[in-house]
């Protein structure tokens, strides 16, 4: 169940973005890409996904070329939590989460009273039941993402692209969030990749960092190996910096804040 990318070159129309990515993330791991605005990560979410063909290189799933599958047999095996929450639809959130089983179902048919109730699961699992029969468009950012959160989990699918999942979520909700993806990925076995703009919840929760600048792969590997100093100012500049708090965890802070007072002006 690994995800596996061989010098993938991939863009828009005639423009490469990506350049010779090649990355491999085993089953039951979390692996975080991080990189500045722009580096590409969405980008590779969506080759992954089969959205963006490759001009050159593969993607494969459990060993299989995506090209070679057709849209539902990805569905059936890709649940994608995607970076916009804003919908076109007006549904109640009960039916967007029950689109989730959409790729398992006979065309014309709809989902049964067993798929309501796991669904209504997914709900309490989350943490959101009162939701349930809110209109998806009449509910804030956070809630609408933790929905398509629950669409994604309800999915049931063997790997997960999770793209900036915490952009709108309050800080315990975050930390919440992250906690259930690493519960899901151990016990299931679901491989995931996650797009996060901050390098702690990467520290905290993922096993793996992809560090990616201007469309290429910098770096892969364990997280603690690969959050270091000369990485982390590699991708992002030279105002930040790990630490260890007094509990001895590793975090990445600002360099020259001290108790809200910046010493000295932030370079990027
Ligand atoms: N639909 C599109 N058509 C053309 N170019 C695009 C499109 N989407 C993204 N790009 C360009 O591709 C590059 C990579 O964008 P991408 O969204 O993959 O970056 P990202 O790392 O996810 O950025 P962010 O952290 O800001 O979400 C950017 O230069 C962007 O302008």
């Amino acid at each position: 169940m690994s995800i596996e990318v061989r010098n993938l070159e991939a863009g828009y129309g005639l423009k490469p973005i990506l350049r010779d990515v090649s990355m491999r993330v085993e089953e039951g791991k979390i692996c975080a890409l991080l990189g500045r605005n722009g580096s590409g990560k969405t980008t590779l979410l969506r080759c992954l996904n089969a959205l963006i063909k490759p001009i050159q290189g593969q993607v494969y799933l459990r060993g299989q070329d995506i090209a070679s599958l057709s849209r539902v047999e990805i569905a059936r095996m890709v649940s994608v939590v995607p970076q916009s929450t804003s919908a076109p639809f007006n549904y109640p959130c009960l039916e967007v989460v029950l689109m989730g089983e959409a790729a398992r179902l006979n065309p014309w048919s709809a989902p049964g009273e067993v798929a309501r109730q796991r669904a209504k699961g997914v709900f309490k699992l989350i943490g959101i039941e009162h939701l349930l029969d809110h209109d998806y468009n009449g509910i804030s950012g956070g809630e609408q993402q933790l929905v398509l959160l629950a669409r994604a989990l309800f999915q049931d699918a063997p790997y997960m692209l999770l793209d900036e999942p915490n952009s709108h979520l309050d800080f315990s909700n975050q930390h919440h969030m992250m906690t259930l993806m690493r519960q899901l990925a151990k016990q299931h076995g679901i491989t995931m990749l996650i797009t996060l703009h901050d390098p702690n919840l990467a520290f905290y929760y993922c096993d793996e960092i992809v560090l990616m600048r201007q469309g290429r792969l910098v770096c892969q590997g364990p997280t603690i190996e690969v959050l270091t100093d000369i990485n982390l100012s590699a991708i992002y500049g030279n105002n930040i910096q790990t630490d260890l708090t007094s509990r001895g965890m590793q975090v990445v802070v600002p360099k020259g804040v001290v108790m809200g007072a910046v010493e000295q002006t932030l370079v990027c």
